[in-house]
Protein backbone atom coordinates (compact mmCIF):
# COMPACT_ATOMS: atom_id res chain seq x y z
CA UNK A 1 0.00 0.00 0.00
CA UNK A 2 0.71 3.38 -0.66
CA UNK A 3 2.22 5.78 2.29
CA UNK A 4 0.00 8.32 2.89
CA UNK A 5 1.07 12.05 2.41
CA UNK A 6 2.10 13.21 6.25
CA UNK A 7 0.46 16.40 6.79
CA UNK A 8 1.44 19.68 8.95
CA UNK A 9 0.43 19.66 12.02
CA UNK A 10 -1.53 22.93 12.60
CA UNK A 11 -1.98 24.95 15.83
CA UNK A 12 -5.63 24.52 15.48
CA UNK A 13 -5.14 20.57 15.90
CA UNK A 14 -5.04 20.98 19.74
CA UNK A 15 -8.41 20.54 20.13
CA UNK A 16 -9.45 22.68 23.15
CA UNK A 17 -12.76 24.46 21.75
CA UNK A 18 -14.73 26.05 24.39
CA UNK A 19 -18.20 25.78 23.95
CA UNK A 20 -20.74 27.77 25.43
CA UNK A 21 -24.09 25.82 26.39
CA UNK A 22 -26.11 27.34 23.89
CA UNK A 23 -23.51 26.41 21.14
CA UNK A 24 -23.38 22.85 22.78
CA UNK A 25 -27.36 22.75 23.05
CA UNK A 26 -27.62 23.87 19.17
CA UNK A 27 -25.16 20.83 18.12
CA UNK A 28 -27.34 18.55 19.09
CA UNK A 29 -30.91 19.86 19.20
CA UNK A 30 -32.51 17.36 16.57
CA UNK A 31 -30.93 14.75 17.85
CA UNK A 32 -33.04 12.03 19.23
CA UNK A 33 -32.64 10.92 22.82
CA UNK A 34 -29.57 7.70 22.77
CA UNK A 35 -27.83 10.27 20.97
CA UNK A 36 -27.96 13.31 22.86
CA UNK A 37 -27.32 10.86 25.60
CA UNK A 38 -24.23 9.79 24.07
CA UNK A 39 -23.09 13.26 22.82
CA UNK A 40 -23.28 14.31 26.67
CA UNK A 41 -21.47 11.27 27.65
CA UNK A 42 -18.78 12.63 24.65
CA UNK A 43 -18.96 16.22 26.45
CA UNK A 44 -18.36 14.97 30.10
CA UNK A 45 -15.69 12.87 28.92
CA UNK A 46 -13.85 15.42 27.23
CA UNK A 47 -13.92 14.64 23.71
CA UNK A 48 -13.93 18.52 23.06
CA UNK A 49 -16.08 18.14 19.99
CA UNK A 50 -15.96 21.20 17.79
CA UNK A 51 -19.07 23.72 17.08
CA UNK A 52 -17.95 23.18 13.30
CA UNK A 53 -19.40 19.65 12.74
CA UNK A 54 -22.57 17.64 14.11
CA UNK A 55 -23.56 14.16 15.24
CA UNK A 56 -26.35 12.66 13.48
CA UNK A 57 -28.55 10.97 10.39
CA UNK A 58 -29.04 14.22 9.02
CA UNK A 59 -26.37 14.71 5.53
CA UNK A 60 -25.19 11.07 6.56
CA UNK A 61 -25.03 8.83 3.74
CA UNK A 62 -25.38 5.62 6.14
CA UNK A 63 -27.70 5.88 9.17
CA UNK A 64 -25.23 8.01 11.47
CA UNK A 65 -22.33 10.10 10.26
CA UNK A 66 -21.06 13.67 10.80
CA UNK A 67 -21.27 16.80 9.24
CA UNK A 68 -19.69 20.07 8.77
CA UNK A 69 -21.78 23.32 9.92
CA UNK A 70 -18.96 25.63 9.35
CA UNK A 71 -16.43 25.83 6.70
CA UNK A 72 -13.44 23.92 8.30
CA UNK A 73 -9.66 24.37 7.43
CA UNK A 74 -6.60 21.79 7.07
CA UNK A 75 -5.98 20.34 10.52
CA UNK A 76 -7.84 21.60 12.15
CA UNK A 77 -9.33 18.96 15.09
CA UNK A 78 -12.78 17.74 14.87
CA UNK A 79 -13.03 16.00 18.22
CA UNK A 80 -10.16 13.75 20.38
CA UNK A 81 -11.23 10.52 22.25
CA UNK A 82 -9.02 10.40 25.56
CA UNK A 83 -7.76 6.96 25.67
CA UNK A 84 -9.77 6.37 28.67
CA UNK A 85 -12.57 6.44 27.23
CA UNK A 86 -11.21 3.39 24.46
CA UNK A 87 -13.34 0.47 25.00
CA UNK A 88 -10.62 -1.65 25.14
CA UNK A 89 -9.49 -5.17 27.02
CA UNK A 90 -7.44 -3.45 29.31
CA UNK A 91 -9.47 -0.02 30.27
CA UNK A 92 -12.59 -2.89 31.16
CA UNK A 93 -12.89 -4.26 35.04
CA UNK A 94 -11.84 -7.45 33.61
CA UNK A 95 -8.47 -6.14 32.42
CA UNK A 96 -7.15 -8.73 35.01
CA UNK A 97 -8.66 -12.27 33.85
CA UNK A 98 -8.18 -11.48 30.08
CA UNK A 99 -4.78 -10.25 30.53
CA UNK A 100 -4.14 -14.04 32.65
CA UNK A 101 -4.89 -15.71 29.46
CA UNK A 102 -4.27 -13.34 26.48
CA UNK A 103 -1.82 -15.63 24.51
CA UNK A 104 -4.49 -18.64 24.72
CA UNK A 105 -7.53 -16.34 23.91
CA UNK A 106 -5.58 -14.25 20.84
CA UNK A 107 -3.84 -16.99 20.13
CA UNK A 108 -5.89 -17.36 16.37
CA UNK A 109 -7.86 -14.07 16.19
CA UNK A 110 -6.71 -10.76 17.84
CA UNK A 111 -10.32 -9.78 18.44
CA UNK A 112 -11.53 -12.34 20.83
CA UNK A 113 -10.19 -10.71 23.90
CA UNK A 114 -12.26 -7.01 22.64
CA UNK A 115 -15.01 -9.27 21.97
CA UNK A 116 -14.81 -10.75 25.32
CA UNK A 117 -14.88 -7.36 26.97
CA UNK A 118 -17.70 -5.88 24.80
CA UNK A 119 -19.91 -8.71 25.82
CA UNK A 120 -19.02 -8.15 29.32
CA UNK A 121 -19.79 -4.39 29.13
CA UNK A 122 -22.98 -4.30 26.56
CA UNK A 123 -24.17 -7.01 29.90
CA UNK A 124 -23.65 -4.59 32.83
CA UNK A 125 -26.45 -2.29 33.19
CA UNK A 126 -23.48 0.52 34.84
CA UNK A 127 -20.91 0.39 32.29
CA UNK A 128 -19.02 3.45 32.02
CA UNK A 129 -19.67 3.17 28.16
CA UNK A 130 -23.30 2.41 28.52
CA UNK A 131 -24.22 5.85 26.24
CA UNK A 132 -22.09 4.49 23.49
CA UNK A 133 -23.07 0.77 23.68
CA UNK A 134 -26.72 2.04 23.76
CA UNK A 135 -26.35 3.94 20.70
CA UNK A 136 -26.21 1.01 18.29
CA UNK A 137 -28.73 -1.23 20.77
CA UNK A 138 -29.63 -4.39 18.74
CA UNK A 139 -27.29 -4.39 15.74
CA UNK A 140 -30.18 -4.78 13.34
CA UNK A 141 -29.25 -2.60 10.90
CA UNK A 142 -25.60 -4.11 10.37
CA UNK A 143 -26.32 -5.82 6.67
CA UNK A 144 -22.92 -7.26 6.44
CA UNK A 145 -22.81 -10.34 4.23
CA UNK A 146 -22.16 -12.87 6.99
CA UNK A 147 -26.25 -12.31 7.98
CA UNK A 148 -27.08 -12.87 3.93
CA UNK A 149 -29.30 -15.61 3.12
CA UNK A 150 -26.60 -18.10 1.40
CA UNK A 151 -28.60 -18.02 -1.86
CA UNK A 152 -28.15 -14.33 -2.12
CA UNK A 153 -24.44 -14.52 -1.17
CA UNK A 154 -24.07 -17.27 -4.02
CA UNK A 155 -26.76 -14.81 -6.42
CA UNK A 156 -25.03 -11.67 -5.57
CA UNK A 157 -21.35 -11.93 -4.85
CA UNK A 158 -20.04 -15.26 -6.43
CA UNK A 159 -16.60 -14.87 -7.98
CA UNK A 160 -15.81 -11.56 -5.82
CA UNK A 161 -14.13 -13.03 -2.92
CA UNK A 162 -16.57 -12.14 -0.61
CA UNK A 163 -18.24 -15.33 -0.96
CA UNK A 164 -15.41 -17.06 0.42
CA UNK A 165 -14.55 -15.03 2.92
CA UNK A 166 -17.52 -15.05 4.69
CA UNK A 167 -17.48 -18.90 4.72
CA UNK A 168 -14.14 -18.50 6.61
CA UNK A 169 -15.85 -16.02 8.70
CA UNK A 170 -18.62 -18.13 9.81
CA UNK A 171 -16.35 -21.07 11.07
CA UNK A 172 -14.18 -18.84 12.92
CA UNK A 173 -17.00 -17.28 14.76
CA UNK A 174 -18.59 -20.90 15.46
CA UNK A 175 -14.64 -21.96 16.44
CA UNK A 176 -14.03 -19.06 18.86
CA UNK A 177 -17.54 -19.28 20.48
CA UNK A 178 -17.27 -22.83 21.47
CA UNK A 179 -13.66 -23.22 22.56
CA UNK A 180 -12.81 -19.67 23.13
CA UNK A 181 -15.56 -17.62 24.47
CA UNK A 182 -17.79 -19.98 26.20
CA UNK A 183 -15.46 -21.93 27.95
CA UNK A 184 -13.95 -18.03 29.11
CA UNK A 185 -17.20 -17.06 30.55
CA UNK A 186 -17.86 -20.96 32.26
CA UNK A 187 -14.36 -20.47 33.96
CA UNK A 188 -15.42 -17.16 35.67
CA UNK A 189 -18.90 -17.52 36.11
CA UNK A 190 -18.31 -16.37 39.74
CA UNK A 191 -17.15 -13.27 38.53
CA UNK A 192 -18.68 -12.35 35.52
CA UNK A 193 -22.07 -13.12 33.70
CA UNK A 194 -22.54 -14.37 30.28
CA UNK A 195 -26.50 -13.13 30.40
CA UNK A 196 -28.23 -14.13 27.14
CA UNK A 197 -25.48 -14.79 25.30
CA UNK A 198 -26.11 -17.40 22.14
CA UNK A 199 -23.89 -17.83 18.67
CA UNK A 200 -26.31 -15.05 16.66
CA UNK A 201 -25.70 -13.22 19.68
CA UNK A 202 -21.92 -13.36 19.29
CA UNK A 203 -22.40 -12.86 15.81
CA UNK A 204 -23.61 -9.65 16.14
CA UNK A 205 -21.05 -8.81 18.45
CA UNK A 206 -18.01 -9.75 15.94
CA UNK A 207 -20.42 -7.75 13.04
CA UNK A 208 -19.80 -4.77 15.58
CA UNK A 209 -16.54 -5.21 15.76
CA UNK A 210 -15.51 -6.19 12.10
CA UNK A 211 -17.42 -3.13 11.17
CA UNK A 212 -16.64 -0.59 13.81
CA UNK A 213 -13.38 -1.33 15.52
CA UNK A 214 -9.96 0.54 15.14
CA UNK A 215 -6.65 -0.55 15.45
CA UNK A 216 -3.67 1.54 16.30
CA UNK A 217 -0.36 1.07 14.36
CA UNK A 218 2.72 -0.41 16.85
CA UNK A 219 5.68 2.00 15.71
CA UNK A 220 5.08 5.56 14.26
CA UNK A 221 6.95 4.17 10.92
CA UNK A 222 4.14 2.13 10.27
CA UNK A 223 1.67 4.22 8.44
CA UNK A 224 -1.29 2.26 7.65
CA UNK A 225 -4.11 0.52 9.62
CA UNK A 226 -7.20 -0.69 9.12
CA UNK A 227 -10.58 1.25 9.95
CA UNK A 228 -8.39 4.56 10.09
CA UNK A 229 -5.97 6.56 8.92
CA UNK A 230 -2.76 6.63 10.76
CA UNK A 231 -0.38 8.00 8.68
CA UNK A 232 0.39 11.22 11.07
CA UNK A 233 -0.03 9.33 14.25
CA UNK A 234 2.62 12.27 15.50
CA UNK A 235 2.90 11.74 19.30
CA UNK A 236 4.02 8.25 20.38
CA UNK A 237 6.70 6.18 19.68
CA UNK A 238 6.72 2.56 21.20
CA UNK A 239 10.03 0.32 21.01
CA UNK A 240 8.09 -2.69 20.42
CA UNK A 241 10.04 -5.95 19.01
CA UNK A 242 10.29 -6.37 14.89
CA UNK A 243 8.90 -9.95 15.46
CA UNK A 244 5.45 -8.22 16.95
CA UNK A 245 2.33 -7.49 14.27
CA UNK A 246 2.45 -3.63 13.22
CA UNK A 247 -0.67 -3.40 14.22
CA UNK A 248 -1.92 -3.57 18.43
CA UNK A 249 -5.11 -5.18 18.91
CA UNK A 250 -8.26 -4.07 17.99
CA UNK A 251 -10.65 -1.48 19.89
CA UNK A 252 -13.34 0.51 19.91
CA UNK A 253 -13.29 4.41 19.36
CA UNK A 254 -16.77 6.05 20.37
CA UNK A 255 -17.32 8.93 18.30
CA UNK A 256 -14.96 8.23 15.70
CA UNK A 257 -16.79 5.26 14.59
CA UNK A 258 -19.93 7.50 14.01
CA UNK A 259 -18.23 8.62 10.79
CA UNK A 260 -18.63 6.70 7.58
CA UNK A 261 -15.51 6.00 5.06
CA UNK A 262 -15.03 7.20 1.54
CA UNK A 263 -11.08 6.78 -0.91
CA UNK A 264 -10.85 10.36 -0.94
CA UNK A 265 -11.18 10.75 2.86
CA UNK A 266 -11.64 14.37 3.92
CA UNK A 267 -10.43 13.56 8.02
CA UNK A 268 -8.44 10.78 9.23
CA UNK A 269 -7.76 10.03 12.65
CA UNK A 270 -3.90 10.33 14.63
CA UNK A 271 -2.72 8.65 17.81
CA UNK A 272 -1.92 10.55 20.61
CA UNK A 273 -0.02 9.56 23.84
CA UNK A 274 -3.33 10.83 26.06
CA UNK A 275 -6.15 11.03 23.00
CA UNK A 276 -6.55 9.79 19.58
CA UNK A 277 -7.81 12.93 17.24
CA UNK A 278 -9.72 13.15 14.78
CA UNK A 279 -8.62 15.91 12.31
CA UNK A 280 -9.20 17.71 8.83
CA UNK A 281 -7.55 16.22 6.23
CA UNK A 282 -8.28 18.49 3.68
CA UNK A 283 -10.62 21.95 3.84
CA UNK A 284 -14.48 21.19 4.63
CA UNK A 285 -16.83 23.01 3.08
CA UNK A 286 -20.19 24.03 5.58
CA UNK A 287 -22.84 20.84 4.71
CA UNK A 288 -20.46 18.15 3.63
CA UNK A 289 -20.26 15.36 5.39
CA UNK A 290 -17.07 13.94 7.24
CA UNK A 291 -15.76 10.91 5.90
CA UNK A 292 -12.70 9.04 7.91
CA UNK A 293 -10.69 6.53 5.96
CA UNK A 294 -10.79 2.63 6.99
CA UNK A 295 -7.94 2.40 5.36
CA UNK A 296 -6.41 1.85 1.90
CA UNK A 297 -8.74 -0.88 1.36
CA UNK A 298 -10.68 -2.61 -1.69
CA UNK A 299 -14.48 -3.35 -2.52
CA UNK A 300 -13.68 -6.59 -1.53
CA UNK A 301 -12.52 -5.82 2.09
CA UNK A 302 -15.31 -2.81 2.37
CA UNK A 303 -18.42 -5.56 1.10
CA UNK A 304 -16.44 -8.17 3.60
CA UNK A 305 -16.07 -6.19 6.65
CA UNK A 306 -18.60 -3.13 6.25
CA UNK A 307 -21.06 -4.16 4.10
CA UNK A 308 -21.15 -1.52 1.14
CA UNK A 309 -18.64 -0.70 -1.68
CA UNK A 310 -17.93 2.39 -3.94
CA UNK A 311 -18.85 2.15 -7.70
CA UNK A 312 -16.31 2.04 -10.44
CA UNK A 313 -13.78 4.31 -10.94
CA UNK A 314 -14.71 6.09 -7.39
CA UNK A 315 -12.56 3.67 -5.52
CA UNK A 316 -8.51 4.19 -6.98
CA UNK A 317 -7.47 1.33 -3.74
CA UNK A 318 -10.06 -1.57 -5.73
CA UNK A 319 -8.33 -4.67 -6.76
CA UNK A 320 -9.46 -7.82 -7.58
CA UNK A 321 -7.25 -11.24 -6.47
CA UNK A 322 -7.25 -13.57 -9.17
CA UNK A 323 -6.21 -17.65 -8.12
CA UNK A 324 -3.09 -18.48 -9.62
CA UNK A 325 -4.74 -21.33 -10.90
CA UNK A 326 -6.29 -19.36 -13.42
CA UNK A 327 -2.98 -18.59 -15.12
CA UNK A 328 -2.68 -22.53 -15.68
CA UNK A 329 -6.44 -22.85 -17.11
CA UNK A 330 -5.71 -20.54 -19.67
CA UNK A 331 -2.45 -21.82 -20.98
CA UNK A 332 -4.66 -25.09 -21.13
CA UNK A 333 -7.48 -23.41 -22.89
CA UNK A 334 -5.18 -21.80 -25.17
CA UNK A 335 -3.78 -24.81 -25.93
CA UNK A 336 -6.55 -27.13 -26.60
CA UNK A 337 -5.99 -27.95 -30.07
CA UNK A 338 -2.84 -29.29 -29.68
CA UNK A 339 -1.73 -32.70 -29.53
CA UNK A 340 -2.27 -34.33 -25.38
CA UNK A 341 1.27 -34.18 -24.92
CA UNK A 342 1.87 -30.85 -24.95
CA UNK A 343 -1.23 -30.94 -22.36
CA UNK A 344 0.87 -32.89 -20.32
CA UNK A 345 3.83 -30.89 -20.55
CA UNK A 346 2.02 -27.89 -19.23
CA UNK A 347 0.74 -30.63 -16.52
CA UNK A 348 4.37 -31.11 -15.74
CA UNK A 349 5.27 -27.21 -15.96
CA UNK A 350 2.85 -26.35 -13.63
CA UNK A 351 3.58 -29.14 -11.24
CA UNK A 352 6.92 -27.85 -11.23
CA UNK A 353 6.02 -24.35 -10.24
CA UNK A 354 4.31 -25.75 -7.01
CA UNK A 355 6.84 -28.35 -6.38
CA UNK A 356 9.49 -26.00 -6.06
CA UNK A 357 7.26 -23.57 -4.75
CA UNK A 358 7.74 -20.93 -7.03
CA UNK A 359 4.29 -20.71 -6.94
CA UNK A 360 1.98 -21.70 -4.01
CA UNK A 361 -1.03 -23.61 -4.99
CA UNK A 362 -3.51 -20.95 -2.89
CA UNK A 363 -1.52 -17.86 -4.10
CA UNK A 364 -3.73 -15.06 -5.71
CA UNK A 365 -2.52 -12.56 -8.44
CA UNK A 366 -3.82 -9.11 -7.19
CA UNK A 367 -4.86 -7.37 -10.16
CA UNK A 368 -5.29 -3.52 -9.29
CA UNK A 369 -6.15 0.06 -11.01
CA UNK A 370 -2.10 0.13 -12.42
CA UNK A 371 -1.89 -3.58 -12.96
CA UNK A 372 -0.76 -6.84 -11.75
CA UNK A 373 0.49 -5.61 -8.24
CA UNK A 374 1.88 -9.26 -7.04
CA UNK A 375 3.55 -9.56 -10.25
CA UNK A 376 7.20 -11.47 -9.46
CA UNK A 377 4.70 -14.25 -8.83
CA UNK A 378 2.96 -13.53 -12.03
CA UNK A 379 6.11 -13.31 -14.29
CA UNK A 380 7.63 -16.72 -12.97
CA UNK A 381 4.44 -18.16 -14.08
CA UNK A 382 4.17 -16.39 -17.18
CA UNK A 383 7.72 -17.15 -18.42
CA UNK A 384 8.12 -20.69 -17.39
CA UNK A 385 4.14 -21.45 -19.02
CA UNK A 386 5.61 -20.05 -22.15
CA UNK A 387 8.44 -22.21 -22.94
CA UNK A 388 7.93 -25.14 -25.57
CA UNK A 389 9.27 -28.37 -24.47
CA UNK A 390 12.78 -28.33 -24.92
CA UNK A 391 13.32 -24.54 -23.53
CA UNK A 392 11.65 -26.04 -20.28
CA UNK A 393 13.87 -29.27 -20.10
CA UNK A 394 16.96 -26.67 -20.68
CA UNK A 395 15.75 -24.63 -18.19
CA UNK A 396 14.82 -27.47 -15.56
CA UNK A 397 18.56 -28.68 -16.43
CA UNK A 398 20.57 -25.41 -15.71
CA UNK A 399 22.37 -25.11 -12.94
CA UNK A 400 21.24 -22.64 -10.39
CA UNK A 401 18.33 -21.97 -12.19
CA UNK A 402 16.21 -21.56 -8.48
CA UNK A 403 18.65 -18.27 -7.92
CA UNK A 404 18.56 -16.72 -11.26
CA UNK A 405 14.85 -17.05 -11.30
CA UNK A 406 14.28 -15.50 -7.71
CA UNK A 407 15.24 -12.16 -9.01
CA UNK A 408 14.40 -12.41 -12.71
CA UNK A 409 12.22 -9.74 -14.49
CA UNK A 410 11.26 -7.52 -10.98
CA UNK A 411 13.54 -4.87 -13.02
CA UNK A 412 11.65 -1.77 -13.39
CA UNK A 413 10.88 -2.29 -16.96
CA UNK A 414 9.60 -5.45 -16.57
CA UNK A 415 7.10 -4.88 -14.08
CA UNK A 416 3.45 -5.98 -15.08
CA UNK A 417 2.00 -2.40 -15.26
CA UNK A 418 -0.71 -1.83 -17.26
CA UNK A 419 0.62 1.01 -19.38
CA UNK A 420 3.74 -1.54 -20.21
CA UNK A 421 1.95 -4.19 -20.86
CA UNK A 422 1.44 -3.32 -24.47
CA UNK A 423 4.85 -3.15 -25.17
CA UNK A 424 5.53 -6.49 -24.06
CA UNK A 425 8.19 -8.37 -26.45
CA UNK A 426 6.85 -11.93 -25.93
CA UNK A 427 3.40 -12.02 -27.02
CA UNK A 428 2.57 -15.42 -25.33
CA UNK A 429 2.60 -13.26 -22.34
CA UNK A 430 0.17 -11.22 -23.60
CA UNK A 431 -2.34 -13.93 -24.55
CA UNK A 432 -1.70 -15.95 -21.44
CA UNK A 433 -2.68 -12.53 -19.41
CA UNK A 434 -5.72 -11.96 -21.35
CA UNK A 435 -7.19 -15.23 -21.87
CA UNK A 436 -6.58 -15.44 -17.79
CA UNK A 437 -8.80 -12.45 -17.46
CA UNK A 438 -11.70 -14.12 -19.75
CA UNK A 439 -11.64 -17.28 -17.61
CA UNK A 440 -11.73 -15.00 -14.10
CA UNK A 441 -14.64 -13.16 -16.40
CA UNK A 442 -16.59 -17.04 -16.13
CA UNK A 443 -17.16 -17.21 -12.40
CA UNK A 444 -19.04 -14.14 -11.68
CA UNK A 445 -22.86 -14.63 -12.09
CA UNK A 446 -23.33 -12.11 -14.26
CA UNK A 447 -21.39 -10.47 -17.27
CA UNK A 448 -19.66 -6.62 -17.68
CA UNK A 449 -22.68 -6.30 -20.16
CA UNK A 450 -25.69 -7.51 -17.74
CA UNK A 451 -23.93 -5.23 -14.85
CA UNK A 452 -24.02 -2.06 -16.76
CA UNK A 453 -27.39 -2.74 -17.63
CA UNK A 454 -28.42 -2.85 -13.91
CA UNK A 455 -26.17 0.07 -12.98
CA UNK A 456 -28.74 2.13 -15.19
CA UNK A 457 -31.65 1.59 -12.83
CA UNK A 458 -28.82 1.58 -9.57
CA UNK A 459 -32.49 3.12 -7.63
CA UNK A 460 -34.54 -0.15 -8.35
CA UNK A 461 -32.21 -2.04 -6.71
CA UNK A 462 -31.93 -2.98 -3.03
CA UNK A 463 -28.74 -1.94 -0.99
CA UNK A 464 -27.50 -5.59 -1.00
CA UNK A 465 -27.77 -6.00 -4.53
CA UNK A 466 -26.32 -2.23 -5.04
CA UNK A 467 -23.41 -3.22 -3.14
CA UNK A 468 -22.74 -6.42 -4.34
CA UNK A 469 -23.45 -4.68 -8.33
CA UNK A 470 -20.56 -2.44 -7.18
CA UNK A 471 -18.15 -4.97 -6.27
CA UNK A 472 -18.53 -7.19 -8.69
CA UNK A 473 -18.78 -4.44 -11.54
CA UNK A 474 -15.93 -2.92 -10.44
CA UNK A 475 -13.56 -5.97 -10.16
CA UNK A 476 -15.04 -6.87 -13.94
CA UNK A 477 -13.92 -3.11 -14.80
CA UNK A 478 -10.47 -3.78 -13.73
CA UNK A 479 -10.08 -7.28 -15.11
CA UNK A 480 -11.52 -5.69 -18.84
CA UNK A 481 -8.26 -3.26 -18.09
CA UNK A 482 -5.86 -5.77 -18.50
CA UNK A 483 -7.82 -7.67 -21.11
CA UNK A 484 -7.69 -4.26 -23.01
CA UNK A 485 -4.01 -3.60 -22.43
CA UNK A 486 -3.02 -7.31 -23.57
CA UNK A 487 -5.69 -6.91 -27.34
C1 LIG B 1 -17.95 2.69 11.59
S1 LIG B 1 -19.63 2.57 11.11
C2 LIG B 1 -19.99 4.21 10.62
C3 LIG B 1 -21.24 4.73 11.31
C4 LIG B 1 -22.53 4.17 10.78
N1 LIG B 1 -22.96 4.91 9.61
C5 LIG B 1 -23.62 4.17 11.84
O1 LIG B 1 -24.73 4.62 11.57
O2 LIG B 1 -23.38 3.69 12.93
C6 LIG B 1 -19.41 1.65 9.64
C7 LIG B 1 -20.70 1.32 8.91
O3 LIG B 1 -21.22 2.50 8.31
C8 LIG B 1 -21.72 2.22 7.00
N2 LIG B 1 -20.92 2.99 6.02
C9 LIG B 1 -19.75 3.61 6.23
N3 LIG B 1 -19.35 4.27 5.14
C10 LIG B 1 -20.29 4.07 4.20
C11 LIG B 1 -20.45 4.48 2.84
N4 LIG B 1 -19.56 5.26 2.22
N5 LIG B 1 -21.54 4.06 2.16
C12 LIG B 1 -22.47 3.27 2.76
N6 LIG B 1 -22.39 2.85 4.04
C13 LIG B 1 -21.30 3.25 4.77
C14 LIG B 1 -21.58 0.73 6.79
O4 LIG B 1 -22.79 0.13 7.17
C15 LIG B 1 -20.49 0.35 7.78
O5 LIG B 1 -20.58 -0.99 8.21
Amino acid sequence: MATPVKRKRESFSNCNHDLNSNQKQNIFSDAPDKLKTFTAWCASNKFNISRKVQVGREGSCAQYGMTAVEDIPEGYCLFQVPRTSLLMPHNTNIAGLIEQEKSKLAATNQWVPLLISLLHEENNPTSKWRPYLDLFPDFETLDLPMFWERSDIEKLLRGTGVDLAVERDLKMIRDDYNKLVLPFFDRHSDEISKGQMDLDYFKKMVAFVMSYSFTEPRHRRTKNSENSNSGDSGEEESDSDDDEPSMLPPMMVPLADTLNHITHNNAKLTFGKEALKMVAARPIKKGEEIFNTYGQVSNLHLMHMYGFAEPYPDNTNDVVEIPVVRIFEAAKDLHQDKESSYKSHLDVVWAFLIEQELILADDIFVLGREGIITDDICIQALKVLSMDKQQFVEYTEKEGWSDAESDTSLAEDSRLELAKIPSLVDVRWKQLLKRMGQLHLNNYTTTLEEDEAKLRVISTLTSQEKFALYTAHGQKMLIKLLIDACS
